[in-house]
């Protein structure tokens, strides 16, 4: 299993290319499924989800050109089996993305309850009950969703849909199935992440009809067919985010290409607010802090809130930048009931944290100190790798695994910004399949 082992102290510099973003390139592979032809993404990032949804995609009997330069082309034109077995998405949360497409297009399906990250429980329950509403039966059985229309329904009918919280994932499975359904969805209390209104370009670009996306309430008035489309995946706002922390944590000044400040407004006024100068350049954001956090920032209270709210995928970096920075902090958990884990691990690097309930209170400390840590999900791994960067001394982050879910070769980033960070395999063949 691979491991990083850190060396802190370095300060960061230099420029980088922010990828694809991971959530919105994983409903925009599903989408594929809703055309009988080629449909053309690029910008997709080099992730271990990326490659799960792909072998998902072709075990169904989609055809996929995956080009060196982050370029995919996918083809649903002989689709044998609409199922989402186990195995394959046991890691990934986002196989349940492939519902609603194959409902829309099939008007059958066979989906696994996803996996993910051990964050919290992340019923289905939302995505079921909004299917169940455009026509669908759904049952569980065996840990499946096994989802069809009633005899002589062809294809799912519109619906007004209103879910219990904001989903995310469930808002993206109900355009997909929207787009192809007979009549006018309503989503209320639709999620507003910026993945959305990606997904949504793309599925207009395939001819689909979609209005208000982006905003709580999106109309879809279902077509009969979509067909092919180019698209390019939108910029990871929370692999930008994280590089703004790690830079924030130990000072330095970075450019980051293609990065979109206007999807990272909750992030940036709390970077800001803390004494770090972000500043919007010629196609990216540039961040530049004179020395390490402890010298110059001030620690910032958050809450996690949905989009345009704090994003709970930045809590546990920034708690790791919290833990550098001067005075106490109060970082609020309000998504995730279990998304704390990276708590004990920075604890372990000397960090001063308590948990109370939904909140973990940060004392500000001039330095952590190197250990052994275990990465126990994929922004966990993220804000070791942070605390890792400024700690004295040799810092060894095991079960990265997590990590390379969401990160395209984040210490080949940091390497080349002039930190000090080695990936180490066990078994050299790990990182060439990966
Ligand atoms: C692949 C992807 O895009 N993942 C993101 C997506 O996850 P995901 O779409 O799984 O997260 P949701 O927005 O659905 O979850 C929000 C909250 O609603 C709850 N819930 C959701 C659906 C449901 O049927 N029942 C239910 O109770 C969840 O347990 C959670 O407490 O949004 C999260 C919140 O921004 C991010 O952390 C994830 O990175
Ligand atoms: C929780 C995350 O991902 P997923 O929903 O794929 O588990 C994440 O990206 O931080």
């Amino acid at each position: 299993m691979d491991k990083l082992v850190i060396r802190g102290g370095n300060p960061l510099r230099g420029r980088i290319d922010i990828a694809g973003a991971k959530n919105a390139a994983l409903p925009e592979l599903c989408a594929a499924l809703l055309v009988p032809g080629p449909v053309t993404l690029r910008n997709v990032p080099a992730l271990h989800d990326v490659a799960t949804m792909l072998a998902l995609l072709g075990n169904m009997g989609v055809t996929i050109d995956r080009q060196a330069d982050g370029t995919v082309v996918l083809n649903a034109a002989d689709i044998h089996t609409p199922e989402a077995p186990y195995e394959l998405v046991k890691t990934m949360r986002a196989a349940v993305l492939a519902l609603g497409p194959l409902m829309a297009r099939f008007g059958h399906a066979k989906v696994s309850l996803p996996g993910g990250c051990a964050i919290g429980a992340r019923p289905v329950e939302q995505h079921i009950k909004g299917l169940e509403a455009m026509g669908a039966h759904i049952s569980v059985e065996h840990g499946y969703m096994i989802a069809s229309l009633p005899p002589g329904q062809k294809r799912l009918r519109g619906a007004r849909i209103k879910t219990d919280m904001v989903t995310v994932t469930g808002t993206e499975n109900f355009l997909m199935a929207a787009a192809l359904a007979d009549g006018v969805t309503v989503l209320e209390n639709a999620a507003q992440e910026p993945e959305i209104p990606d997904l949504a370009e793309l599925l207009i670009k395939m001819g689909a009809r979609i209005e208000g996306h982006g905003t709580p309430r999106i109309t879809i008035e279902g077509v009969e067919a979509l067909h092919s489309a180019a698209h390019t995946v939108v910029a990871d706002r929370i692999e930008a985010g994280t590089f703004l922390c790690a830079v924030a944590a130990t000072g330095g000044d970075v450019v980051l290409k293609n990065a979109r400040g206007d999807h990272l407004d909750a992030v940036i006024t709390k970077l800001r607010n803390a004494g770090a100068a972000v500043t919007a350049v010629d196609g990216g954001l540039r961040i530049h802090c004179a020395g390490p956090a402890w010298s110059h920032l001030q620690a910032q209270s958050f809450r996690t809130t949905e989009y345009p709210g704090f994003p709970t995928d930045m809590q546990a970096q920034f708690m790791a930048l919290n833990c550098v920075s001067r005075g106490d902090s109060l970082c609020m958990e309000t998504i995730f009931e279990n998304r704390f884990m990276h708590v004990d691990e920075l604890k372990r690097l000397g960090a001063q944290i308590r948990i109370d309930g939904k909140v973990a209170v940060v004392d500000g400390l001039p330095q952590l100190s190197g250990a052994t840590v275990m990465a126990t999900d994929l922004r966990a791994s993220a804000s070791l790798v942070i605390a890792g960067l400024v700690a004295e001394g040799e810092t060894t982050v095991e079960r990265i695994y997590h990590l390379d879910r969401g990160y395209d070769r984040m210490e080949d980033k940091l390497r080349a910004l002039g930190a000090d960070i080695q990936r180490v395999s066990d078994k050299p063949s790990d990182k060439a399949s990966a």
